[in-house]
Protein backbone atom coordinates (compact mmCIF):
# COMPACT_ATOMS: atom_id res chain seq x y z
CA UNK A 1 0.00 0.00 0.00
CA UNK A 2 0.93 3.33 -0.60
CA UNK A 3 0.78 6.08 2.07
CA UNK A 4 -0.43 9.43 0.93
CA UNK A 5 -0.56 12.59 3.36
CA UNK A 6 -3.79 14.77 2.39
CA UNK A 7 -3.46 18.28 3.29
CA UNK A 8 -6.67 20.03 2.54
CA UNK A 9 -7.16 23.91 2.25
CA UNK A 10 -8.33 26.91 1.54
CA UNK A 11 -4.61 27.98 0.30
CA UNK A 12 -6.02 31.55 -0.10
CA UNK A 13 -2.99 31.80 -0.48
CA UNK A 14 -0.59 28.66 0.71
CA UNK A 15 2.34 29.68 2.92
CA UNK A 16 5.74 28.34 4.25
CA UNK A 17 3.43 26.64 7.21
CA UNK A 18 1.33 24.46 4.93
CA UNK A 19 4.77 23.42 3.55
CA UNK A 20 6.16 22.87 7.47
CA UNK A 21 3.20 20.82 8.31
CA UNK A 22 3.07 18.72 5.22
CA UNK A 23 6.93 17.79 5.21
CA UNK A 24 6.85 17.30 8.70
CA UNK A 25 4.06 14.88 9.00
CA UNK A 26 5.52 12.90 5.66
CA UNK A 27 8.96 12.08 7.23
CA UNK A 28 7.58 11.31 10.72
CA UNK A 29 4.68 9.06 9.97
CA UNK A 30 6.59 7.90 6.69
CA UNK A 31 4.49 8.73 4.19
CA UNK A 32 5.52 7.87 0.13
CA UNK A 33 3.60 11.04 -1.13
CA UNK A 34 1.57 14.57 -0.47
CA UNK A 35 -1.45 15.73 -1.91
CA UNK A 36 -2.47 19.28 -1.56
CA UNK A 37 -5.97 19.66 -1.58
CA UNK A 38 -7.33 22.77 -2.63
CA UNK A 39 -10.75 23.31 -1.46
CA UNK A 40 -13.49 24.53 -4.19
CA UNK A 41 -16.13 25.76 -1.80
CA UNK A 42 -14.76 24.61 2.11
CA UNK A 43 -17.42 23.99 4.43
CA UNK A 44 -17.24 26.08 7.12
CA UNK A 45 -16.10 29.38 5.58
CA UNK A 46 -18.76 31.51 3.61
CA UNK A 47 -17.06 32.30 0.42
CA UNK A 48 -13.32 32.20 -0.62
CA UNK A 49 -12.31 35.83 -1.65
CA UNK A 50 -9.90 34.18 -4.69
CA UNK A 51 -11.16 32.24 -7.53
CA UNK A 52 -10.46 28.43 -7.56
CA UNK A 53 -8.27 28.25 -10.55
CA UNK A 54 -5.87 31.04 -9.35
CA UNK A 55 -5.70 29.26 -5.32
CA UNK A 56 -4.85 25.93 -7.38
CA UNK A 57 -1.78 27.75 -9.46
CA UNK A 58 -0.93 29.24 -6.29
CA UNK A 59 -0.83 25.84 -4.74
CA UNK A 60 0.98 23.66 -8.09
CA UNK A 61 3.98 26.85 -7.67
CA UNK A 62 3.96 26.74 -4.28
CA UNK A 63 5.11 22.55 -4.18
CA UNK A 64 7.54 22.80 -7.14
CA UNK A 65 10.99 22.35 -4.53
CA UNK A 66 9.68 19.29 -3.42
CA UNK A 67 9.51 16.24 -4.97
CA UNK A 68 7.18 14.07 -2.44
CA UNK A 69 4.22 17.03 -2.99
CA UNK A 70 1.66 16.85 -5.88
CA UNK A 71 -1.42 18.58 -6.02
CA UNK A 72 -4.75 17.27 -6.71
CA UNK A 73 -8.08 19.20 -8.17
CA UNK A 74 -10.72 16.98 -7.17
CA UNK A 75 -12.34 19.21 -5.27
CA UNK A 76 -12.37 21.48 -7.82
CA UNK A 77 -14.44 20.15 -10.46
CA UNK A 78 -17.35 19.63 -7.54
CA UNK A 79 -19.76 21.88 -7.13
CA UNK A 80 -21.00 22.51 -3.64
CA UNK A 81 -19.81 23.04 -0.78
CA UNK A 82 -16.17 20.70 -0.29
CA UNK A 83 -17.29 17.46 2.02
CA UNK A 84 -14.52 15.84 3.06
CA UNK A 85 -16.17 12.60 3.56
CA UNK A 86 -17.03 12.67 -0.25
CA UNK A 87 -13.68 13.39 -1.45
CA UNK A 88 -12.07 10.58 0.71
CA UNK A 89 -14.49 8.23 -0.95
CA UNK A 90 -13.84 9.39 -4.24
CA UNK A 91 -10.33 9.08 -4.02
CA UNK A 92 -10.65 5.66 -2.15
CA UNK A 93 -12.45 4.53 -5.10
CA UNK A 94 -10.02 6.01 -7.37
CA UNK A 95 -6.85 4.66 -5.63
CA UNK A 96 -7.71 1.10 -4.33
CA UNK A 97 -3.54 0.70 -3.38
CA UNK A 98 -3.60 3.77 -1.16
CA UNK A 99 -3.87 4.52 2.73
CA UNK A 100 -4.74 8.18 3.37
CA UNK A 101 -4.11 10.17 5.77
CA UNK A 102 -5.84 13.43 6.02
CA UNK A 103 -3.03 16.35 7.70
CA UNK A 104 -5.45 18.94 9.84
CA UNK A 105 -3.75 21.67 11.88
CA UNK A 106 -4.82 22.10 15.44
CA UNK A 107 -7.19 24.51 14.74
CA UNK A 108 -9.49 22.24 12.59
CA UNK A 109 -8.55 19.13 15.01
CA UNK A 110 -11.15 21.26 17.72
CA UNK A 111 -13.25 21.70 14.84
CA UNK A 112 -13.50 17.92 14.25
CA UNK A 113 -16.71 17.53 15.94
CA UNK A 114 -18.75 19.53 13.65
CA UNK A 115 -17.00 18.03 10.10
CA UNK A 116 -19.87 16.37 8.27
CA UNK A 117 -20.45 12.36 9.02
CA UNK A 118 -17.09 12.81 11.25
CA UNK A 119 -17.68 9.10 12.54
CA UNK A 120 -18.10 7.48 9.45
CA UNK A 121 -15.11 9.78 8.10
CA UNK A 122 -12.78 8.78 11.21
CA UNK A 123 -13.66 5.31 10.23
CA UNK A 124 -12.54 5.32 6.69
CA UNK A 125 -9.20 7.14 6.89
CA UNK A 126 -6.60 8.46 9.47
CA UNK A 127 -5.86 11.88 10.56
CA UNK A 128 -2.26 13.39 11.35
CA UNK A 129 -2.64 16.57 13.22
CA UNK A 130 -0.10 18.99 13.98
CA UNK A 131 -0.04 21.74 16.53
CA UNK A 132 -0.74 25.46 16.03
CA UNK A 133 -0.18 28.09 18.03
CA UNK A 134 -3.22 29.52 20.11
CA UNK A 135 -4.83 26.05 19.66
CA UNK A 136 -5.20 22.73 21.98
CA UNK A 137 -4.62 19.11 19.81
CA UNK A 138 -6.54 17.22 21.86
CA UNK A 139 -9.85 15.69 20.90
CA UNK A 140 -11.58 12.69 21.04
CA UNK A 141 -11.10 10.98 18.12
CA UNK A 142 -8.25 9.32 16.75
CA UNK A 143 -5.76 11.51 15.39
CA UNK A 144 -1.93 10.67 15.18
CA UNK A 145 -0.11 13.86 16.41
CA UNK A 146 2.81 15.10 14.93
CA UNK A 147 4.52 17.35 17.12
CA UNK A 148 6.17 20.18 14.65
CA UNK A 149 8.26 23.44 15.10
CA UNK A 150 5.21 26.07 15.41
CA UNK A 151 4.75 28.57 12.68
CA UNK A 152 2.59 31.30 14.23
CA UNK A 153 1.59 32.30 10.38
CA UNK A 154 -2.08 31.99 8.63
CA UNK A 155 -3.11 32.98 4.87
CA UNK A 156 -4.99 35.62 7.02
CA UNK A 157 -2.10 37.13 8.34
CA UNK A 158 -0.42 36.75 5.28
CA UNK A 159 -3.66 38.65 3.36
CA UNK A 160 -3.77 41.34 6.24
CA UNK A 161 0.16 42.26 5.65
CA UNK A 162 0.04 42.57 1.59
CA UNK A 163 -2.78 44.67 2.20
CA UNK A 164 -1.15 46.95 4.83
CA UNK A 165 2.29 46.74 2.11
CA UNK A 166 4.37 44.42 4.63
CA UNK A 167 7.10 41.91 3.16
CA UNK A 168 5.69 38.23 3.23
CA UNK A 169 8.94 36.66 2.00
CA UNK A 170 10.12 33.64 3.52
CA UNK A 171 6.19 33.21 4.61
CA UNK A 172 5.35 32.52 1.20
CA UNK A 173 7.12 30.86 -1.04
CA UNK A 174 8.41 33.31 -3.79
CA UNK A 175 7.08 31.99 -6.73
CA UNK A 176 3.77 32.80 -4.97
CA UNK A 177 4.77 36.27 -4.02
CA UNK A 178 5.77 36.74 -7.83
CA UNK A 179 2.13 35.58 -8.81
CA UNK A 180 -0.05 37.98 -5.95
CA UNK A 181 2.16 40.45 -7.17
CA UNK A 182 1.35 39.79 -10.90
CA UNK A 183 -2.38 38.96 -10.08
CA UNK A 184 -2.75 42.52 -7.54
CA UNK A 185 -4.05 39.89 -4.86
CA UNK A 186 -4.63 40.55 -1.39
CA UNK A 187 -4.02 44.61 -1.76
CA UNK A 188 -7.06 46.26 -1.17
N1 LIG B 1 0.96 27.64 10.38
C1 LIG B 1 0.35 26.45 10.34
N2 LIG B 1 0.79 25.43 11.11
C2 LIG B 1 0.15 24.23 11.10
N3 LIG B 1 -0.95 23.95 10.35
C3 LIG B 1 -1.43 24.93 9.57
C4 LIG B 1 -0.81 26.23 9.53
N4 LIG B 1 -1.50 27.00 8.66
C5 LIG B 1 -2.52 26.24 8.20
N5 LIG B 1 -2.48 25.01 8.74
C6 LIG B 1 -3.42 23.91 8.46
O1 LIG B 1 -3.46 23.72 7.05
C7 LIG B 1 -4.80 23.37 6.63
C8 LIG B 1 -5.27 24.33 5.56
O2 LIG B 1 -5.29 25.63 6.10
P1 LIG B 1 -5.89 26.89 5.35
O3 LIG B 1 -5.64 26.80 3.89
O4 LIG B 1 -7.28 27.17 5.80
O5 LIG B 1 -4.88 28.01 5.91
P2 LIG B 1 -5.07 29.05 7.09
O6 LIG B 1 -3.74 29.69 7.26
O7 LIG B 1 -5.68 28.38 8.29
O8 LIG B 1 -6.10 30.04 6.39
P3 LIG B 1 -7.02 31.23 6.97
O9 LIG B 1 -6.16 32.12 7.80
O10 LIG B 1 -7.52 31.89 5.71
O11 LIG B 1 -8.12 30.55 7.77
C9 LIG B 1 -5.66 23.41 7.91
O12 LIG B 1 -5.77 22.08 8.41
C10 LIG B 1 -4.85 24.27 8.87
O13 LIG B 1 -5.09 23.93 10.21
O1 LIG C 1 -16.06 17.90 5.61
C1 LIG C 1 -16.22 18.78 6.48
O2 LIG C 1 -17.27 18.89 7.13
C2 LIG C 1 -15.09 19.77 6.73
C3 LIG C 1 -15.22 20.80 7.65
C4 LIG C 1 -14.17 21.69 7.81
C5 LIG C 1 -13.02 21.56 7.07
N1 LIG C 1 -12.92 20.53 6.16
C6 LIG C 1 -11.70 20.39 5.33
O3 LIG C 1 -10.54 20.64 6.09
C7 LIG C 1 -9.55 21.25 5.25
C8 LIG C 1 -9.05 22.52 5.91
O4 LIG C 1 -10.11 23.47 5.91
P1 LIG C 1 -9.82 25.04 5.84
O5 LIG C 1 -11.17 25.68 5.83
O6 LIG C 1 -9.00 25.36 7.05
O7 LIG C 1 -9.05 25.32 4.60
C9 LIG C 1 -10.22 21.48 3.89
O8 LIG C 1 -9.86 20.41 3.04
C10 LIG C 1 -11.70 21.43 4.22
O9 LIG C 1 -12.51 20.99 3.13
C11 LIG C 1 -13.92 19.66 5.98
Amino acid sequence: MKKVGILGGTFDPPHNGHLLAAEQVRTALQLDEIWFLPAGMPPHKKSTATPAPMRLRMTELAIQSNCHFKVNGIELERSGPSYTIDTMKELKRNHPDSQFYFIIGADMIAYLPKWHKIDELSRLIEFAGVNRSGYSVETVYPVHLVNIPAFDISSTLVRKRIKEGMSVKYMVPDQVIQFIKEHQLYES
